[in-house]
């Protein structure tokens, strides 16, 4: 019987699936099991093999055989052939990935169908086209006694790539780094967020329909610390690692990865900044802004946290906003309507709420939420916290600099331009910011202005996945997307040729 049943939108399955590892080829088990529980009722869901070392070992030396096997001997369009069938195949088990994923995680249906589902399949179209049409560098030299060479670069993959991800878009951010890595040449180790192992896990068998080389995709669940991401990211053999979550975790993979020298990219946190200006089109500034503090329950790295407004609008645009914010439905994931999702576990709920309280006594007004919703059904054993809009709070309040993670903002006034791009940059944090204006002298000086590695302006979360990804100060290391992400993923030999 399937495992990716429609009931897991319910949150309250017949039946407790469980997930194994992907090792060599083979869904394999392993010692001890861990539950996945529902955030939309709390109910367990899955039973989840934690891989021990000695499974992620074996997952590390079959994805170094998988290197020295057929795979290894495939050329970039024959790899980007296989990456175009895992697109198809993803397309195909399309209904059992927004199961595994809404089942999880609890979002809503209708954001699964159009915008986490779908970019899993885009990932690998994507990478497939960037690896076979990539330039690699060439130079003609001259040297001052006349003697000439030509010299050029050949990509050659890095070797066994450890991508440790988090909860929050799990397949999205899974393929992400998958399909790049398998398009330069790379066996890959996944360690999906023990939050989030459902849609790995189809992945997986996708791989194995599309004849994916054994060994070439492993999958290890397991948690961070003294678990499956800390045996995996510290593994001697593993050669370079991909990250995204908390900028503690980087930091603590960082420090492992040092040991060896290991390449890394990370995408972390942010507290990212919205600037409203008293000439941008008022209506589309707060339908965006919602988008931008609300999509996902808040929990997108990319999602506004603090909004700066120009003064001559700021009342208005508070009101509006936090109109729309107590207006954002709650429904079952199944529902099409349904806008708000739960958070993803008790744990985070818990952390949200705090800053929620801690607003309150650094001296916020709360325009709307601020609690719990109450459902009297089996909603109530969730994990849901109300959309939340506060204003009033000093610019270093620990709630406006620290990363929430959860539906709330804060709400700021500005007079100048200067003094937003000031406020803006005044943190910890450089992911993103989002500019809402009608001046395109203003939305040209906003780029180099901000000191973050994304700025959208009159829009947020538009993608091109030929553009740099990632963010500066404590929000990451290194870029990702495009050719950044060919030049992560790959080594590049130069070759000198002396001509005679
Ligand atoms: N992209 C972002 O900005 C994200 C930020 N967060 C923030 O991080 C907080 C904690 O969420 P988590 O999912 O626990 O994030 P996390 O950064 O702890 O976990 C992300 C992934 O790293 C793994 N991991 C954790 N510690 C590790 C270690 N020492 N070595 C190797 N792998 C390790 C986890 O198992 C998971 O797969 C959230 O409350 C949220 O504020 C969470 C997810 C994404
Ligand atoms: O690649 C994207 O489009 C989205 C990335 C989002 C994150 O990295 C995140 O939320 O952690």
């Amino acid at each position: 019987m399937s495992l990716w049943t429609p009931e897991l939108l319910t949150g309250q399955p017949k039946s407790v699936g469980l997930l194994r590892n992907f090792v060599g080829g083979e869904f394999v088990e392993s010692g001890s099991t861990f539950a996945k529980v529902s955030p939309v009722t709390g109910e367990q869901i899955f039973d989840v093999c934690e891989a021990d070392e000695s499974a992620v070992d074996a997952a590390v030396q079959a994805a170094q055989a998988a290197l020295k096997g057929p795979w290894g001997r495939l050329s970039e369009q024959e790899r980007a052939v296989v990456l175009r069938r895992v697109a198809d195949g993803l397309e195909r088990r399309f209904e059992d990935l927004v199961a595994a994923e809404v089942g999880d995680t609890g979002k809503s249906i209708s954001q699964a169908r159009t915008l986490d589902i779908p970019r899993g399949a885009a990932n690998f179209r994507a990478f497939a086209d960037f690896a076979t049409t990539a330039a690699t560098e060439s130079y003609t030299t001259v040297l001052p006694d006349g003697r000439r060479a030509l010299n050029y670069a050949v990509r050659k993959p890095v070797g066994v790539v450890a991508i440790v991800v988090p909860w929050n878009l799990p397949l999205l951010l899974l393929t992400w780094k998958v399909a790049p890595a398998l398009a330069c040449g790379n066996a890959v180790v996944v360690k999906p967020s023990e939050e989030t192992p459902a849609s790995a896990t189809v992945l997986a068998e996708v791989m194995a329909e599309a004849g994916v080389p054994a060994g070439v995709f492993n999958l290890v669940h397991g948690f961070g610390p003294s678990s499956a991401g800390e045996y995996l990211t510290r593994h001697p053999s593993v050669d370079a690692i991909t990250f995204t979550g908390e900028s503690a975790t980087g930091t603590a993979i960082a420090k492992v990865a040092a040991d060896r020298v290991k390449s890394v990219s990370f995408e972390l946190g942010g507290k990212n900044a919205g600037l409203i200006f008293a000439d941008a089109d008022l209506d589309a500034a707060v339908e965006g802004s919602v988008r931008s503090v609300f999509t996902n329950g808040g929990q997108v790295c990319l999602c506004t946290e603090r909004l700066y407004v120009e003064r001559p609008i700021f009342t208005e645009f508070a009101e509006r906003l936090a109109q729309r914010a107590s207006e954002l439905t709650y429904g079952w994931p199944a529902d099409e309507a349904t806008m708000n999702m739960p958070l993803i576990s008790k744990q985070h709920r818990d952390k949200v709420l705090s800053y929620y309280d801690l607003a309150r006594s650094e001296g916020a007004e709360v325009l709307t939420g601020g609690g719990v919703p109450s459902f009297g059904d089996a909603r109530d054993g969730g994990c849901y916290v109300q959309p939340t809009v506060v204003t009033g709070l000093p610019q270093d309040a620990r709630a406006t600099t620290e990363e929430i993670f959860g539906p709330i903002c804060h709400i700021a006034p500005f007079d100048t331009e200067d003094e937003a791009y000031a406020l803006a940059n005044d943190s910890e944090y450089g992911l993103a910011a989002t500019v809402w204006t009608r001046d395109v002298g203003r939305a040209h000086r906003a780029g180099p202005a901000l000191d973050v590695g994304i700025v959208w302006i009159n829009t947020w979360f538009l993608r091109d996945l030929r553009t740099p990804f990632g963010g500066m100060k404590l929000s990451g290391v290194g870029r990702e997307g495009g050719t950044h992400s060919l030049s992560f993923y790959s080594e590049p030999t130069n070759v000198c040729i002396e001509l005679t």
